[in-house]
């Protein structure tokens, strides 16, 4: 059996609850692909079960996942394959694992199991607080112990899906996506500054912004206005230049980090 993982990750939350997948997939004899979503170019046909995960923005799953399933599968001619949608979130509650199913679903795609994953909060400098190494440690277990769950569900033929109000859930799906589409575009031009002073225009950003939304110009940094809001450039600066509402930060970073022990 095979099975692709395809993920969107701006901080590396996403990606680790990938790498979990991955490695129960593994141990249940399962070939498996992990892929960035802006790798991803093989054909959905190659694969047996297809995973999807997205980190939340303002309760719903980032427009990158959404274009993705636009561009890259909707049209494919294979619907017969198993799919699982999730999302990572840091506080309050996520629908990005139901409106990325609900998606699915319109385009004749069979999800067998929605879930999202409470990772830890990588944008205290924005919004809330840093999590206690004590919590993240639990979170991390949450996080294996669900996913263990979830897949035992699965290869024993009764997978399961998150249990959501469709009311609520149609009314954060609509709501929240229209907002969206009015602030994340132009939320790095809102709320990031980059301190040139410490800035060495190494375009490591540039290079590495998901959506190709930073530009130098006049030897410095400016922001398009198709920014995803993913926090990606401003914690991978390697002069940790980036302001976020103009103060500065400890930067976050989850990629080399080890969930499972
Ligand atoms: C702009 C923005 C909006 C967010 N909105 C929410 C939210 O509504 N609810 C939530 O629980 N987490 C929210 N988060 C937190 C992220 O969903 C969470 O940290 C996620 O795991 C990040 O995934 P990544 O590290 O793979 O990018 C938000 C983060 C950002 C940057």
């Amino acid at each position: 059996m095979k099975a692709a993982i395809v993920y969107f990750s701006g901080t590396g939350n996403t990606y680790k609850v990938a790498e979990v997948f991955k490695e129960r997939l593994l141990t249940a004899n399962y070939k498996v692909d992990l892929v960035d979503i802006s790798q991803w170019s093989s054909k959905l046909r190659d694969y047996d079960l297809f995973i999807i995960g997205s980190p939340t923005y303002s309760k719903v799953a980032s427009a990158k996942v959404f274009n993705f399933i636009d561009e890259y599968i909707e049209y494919e001619d294979n619907k017969s394959k198993d799919f699982i949608t999730y999302t990572t979130h840091s506080w309050g509650e996520s629908y990005g694992h139901m409106t990325l199913k609900k998606h699915l679903n319109k385009s004749g795609y069979n999800v067998i199991s929605a879930q999202s994953f409470l990772m830890p909060n990588g944008f205290y400098m924005m919004n809330h607080e840093k999590n206690t190494e004590i919590e993240i440690q639990s979170m991390y277990r949450d996080v294996i112990k669900k996913i263990n769950n979830m897949m035992e569900f699965y290869f024993n033929g009764k997978p399961q899906i998150d249990k959501k109000s469709i009311i609520k859930q149609v009314l954060f799906e609509t709501m929240y996506k229209a907002l969206n589409k009015g602030w994340i575009p132009n939320f790095a031009n809102k709320y990031l500054k980059v301190d040139g002073d410490k800035c060495t225009l190494c375009t490591l950003c540039v290079k590495k912004c998901p959506n190709h939304n930073i530009k130098i110009r006049d030897n410095k940094i400016i922001f398009n206005d198709h920014c995803l809001a993913c926090a990606k450039c401003l914690n991978i600066c390697p002069k940790n230049a980036y302001l976020a509402k103009n103060k500065s930060f400890e930067q976050y970073n989850l990629v080399n980090t080890k969930i499972i022990k």
